[in-house]
């Protein structure tokens, strides 16, 4: 404690010189190792020495104050090393206690008999005055304590605040702040200097990612903000809130999370090398960079997603938001809700939090508005407002957000069938188009299903942990002879289900086939052109296997599919074989 006497020094002077020029006495005061923190008349040029009389330390060891009416000749005084020279007639001592332990001394001389004769006159009031004057030192002592005590743990909870990977802004009762961490100068562009400057919260009124929204203003700039404000204002009137707010580049990636997905999606990710491939991969890079909107047609299946995502890829937002809308599958109340969100308490039956919508989750990045032909018209109309504004505003909201995003619309439909039947709008219809991409049937991509096939069997084989060695010439003659009205994804789910089912020996046959694609098979056997010609012996060996399809491969099925076909069980297994 004898720390806490000399560091406040400043005070404990003019304590002891307010006792000096009441009482009219030279007075010193010393801490509890006796060194002298203050003193007057004789003892001023002895403050930072050390008192070597026996006095104050029994006053230190007792706790109790003493009156030496005879210096020199009292008990006390008897092994003073002082004694001889001592020139005092009166001494009154009294302890400083502080929480109960001795911090030091008060010590009053008279060096005169005037002096003494003046003390003892009235020594009871002077007793008084005397020991209001060291509750009031103590008091002191309690003070800077205290203050030092919260300077030190507003260091820790500075220490702390600065490492939450949130903003954090104590205000006062006046909206001044109070405390703010690192993350809140770096996000605010503030610095210490800032502090106790004002600050203006508003409600914005809207949630988003498990926050509320909010505008901070401060040195003329605002700031949009998600976060919360929790009321202390029952610690002090310094300390009224604290809001504690997200780093908005953690929302970002947060959202950027929820809507990038986990691969990289790459030309190389779209199988094809065929001319048509050829000429929409060279597209695609060409048109990557731009801002322009895209529309992307094609049949169902024929990779229109995996190009709107490859544009996203190649683009300069790759790392900001992909967002896919599929305007088929939403129902269409919600549809409004789901692409512009709403605010809370905008309607009944909605998330009480209100919702962010699919435009602002992928603002700064990519759309994909996949199936719009089938967007109903109301919408179209206010999806056509979206784009000619480029901002959005959310369902119960008054203020619209601006939008910096990139557009692609997909659809299999025919859109100008459609703007004929009056089920879309025109004037979406060329806003959208602005660059078209029409991605080719896989039917006409010569020398792409076979690719596929390959790159399918490798990829399936790996998935499913099977050795594939080799896929029978017959099976894959089938294969690319079908149509594929599903395109790609009826391809992909074709030898996914053959790779499931194949056995350990590796071997895709023609009986792995799905029903579907061995039907068309069987009722196609025919052909148009010179080129279709096949030789009489492949021929027979299908149209045997097409029996055998529908007889079974059993004893008694080839037996019966001998009987049908004419001929004798022995002829039949020998054509087999061959
Ligand atoms: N060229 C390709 N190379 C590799 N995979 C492809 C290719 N084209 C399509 N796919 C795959 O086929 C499936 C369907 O593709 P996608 O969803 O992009 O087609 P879509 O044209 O958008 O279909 P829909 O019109 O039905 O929405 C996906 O699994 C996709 O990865």
């Amino acid at each position: 404690m004898t720390s806490l006497l000399h560091e406040i020094e400043e005070y404990v002077m003019k304590y002891a010189e307010v006792i000096s020029n009441v009482i009219k006495v030279d007075v010193e005061i010393v801490d509890k190792d006796m060194r002298r923190v203050a003193g007057t008349g004789i003892f001023k040029d002895k403050i930072g020495t050390i008192n070597e009389g026996s006095v104050y330390r029994k006053v230190i060891e007792t706790g109790k104050s003493k009156i030496i009416r005879n210096p020199r000749e009292h008990e006390i005084c008897k092994g003073c090393i002082n004694r001889d020279i001592c020139i005092e007639k009166l001494e009154i001592s009294t302890p400083l206690i502080y929480e109960g332990e001795i911090i030091g001394v008060i010590g009053l001389v008279c060096s005169t008999d005037e002096q003494k004769q003046l003390i003892l006159e009235n020594l009871n009031s002077h007793l008084q005055f005397l020991y209001q004057i060291s509750d009031f030192i103590c008091s002191k002592v309690y003070q800077y304590n205290e203050l030092k005590i919260q300077g030190e743990r507003t260091k820790v909870l500075n220490k702390i605040l600065n490492n939450v990977d949130k903003g954090v802004i104590v205000l006062d009762d006046n909206n001044r702040i109070t405390m703010l961490n690192n993350n809140a100068m770096r996000e605010l562009k503030l610095f210490s200097t800032d502090l106790d400057k004002e600050v203006k919260l508003a409600d914005k009124d809207e949630y988003i990612m498990g926050g509320e929204l909010y505008e901070l203003t401060i040195n003329n700039k605002s700031f949009l903000l998600v976060g919360n404000i929790i009321p202390v204002d029952f610690i002090s009137k310094d300390y009224s809130k604290v809001f504690i707010f997200n780093n908005m580049r953690k929302i970002n990636s947060e959202i950027y999370n929820i809507t990038a997905s986990e691969k990289r999606i790459g030309l190389d990710t779209i199988i094809g090398n065929s001319k048509p491939m050829k000429i929409l991969k060279r597209k695609i890079k060409k048109i990557a960079s731009t801002q322009s909107t895209v529309l992307i047609t094609g049949e169902s299946g024929t990779g229109k997603e995996l190009v709107a995502r490859a544009i996203h890829d190649l683009s300069d937002r790759r790392c900001k938001p992909f967002v896919a809308v599929n305007c088929s599958a939403m129902p269409e109340a919600l549809m409004e809700s789901e692409l512009f969100g709403y605010v809370k308490g905008a309607f009944t039956g909605a998330n009480p939090n209100g919702k962010i919508g699919k435009f602002e989750l992928a603002n700064g990045g990519v759309i994909l508005l996949d199936e719009i032909g089938d967007m109903p018209l109301y919408m179209q109309v206010k999806l056509l407002r979206v784009l000619q504004e480029r901002n959005v505003t959310r369902i119960g909201s008054n203020q619209s957000v601006d939008l910096d995003i990139r557009v692609l619309a997909a659809t299999n439909l025919d859109l100008e069938e459609r703007i004929k039947e009056n089920k879309f709008r025109k004037d979406l219809f060329y806003r959208l188009k602005v660059i078209p991409i029409k991605i080719p049937p896989l039917r006409e991509r010569e020398g792409d299903i076979e690719l596929i096939i390959d790159k399918l069997i490798e990829k399936y084989s790996i998935l499913f942990n099977k050795s594939i060695y080799h896929i029978k010439e017959e099976c894959k003659n089938i294969l690319l002879k079908y149509p594929w009205p599903g395109n790609v994804r009826e391809l992909q789910n074709t030898i996914e289900y053959m790779i499931n089912i194949v056995d350990n020996e590796g071997i895709l046959t023609k009986d792995m086939l799905p029903d579907n694609i061995l039907h068309n098979h069987n009722k196609n056997i025919g052909f148009y052109n010179e080129e279709e010609i096949e030789p009489l012996e492949k021929i027979e060996q299908e149209y045997i296997e097409k029996v055998l399809d529908i007889c079974g491969r059993s004893t008694d099925g080839k037996r019966k599919a001998a009987e049908k076909l004419g001929i004798g069980i022995a002829t039949l297994y020998r054509k087999i074989k061959t």
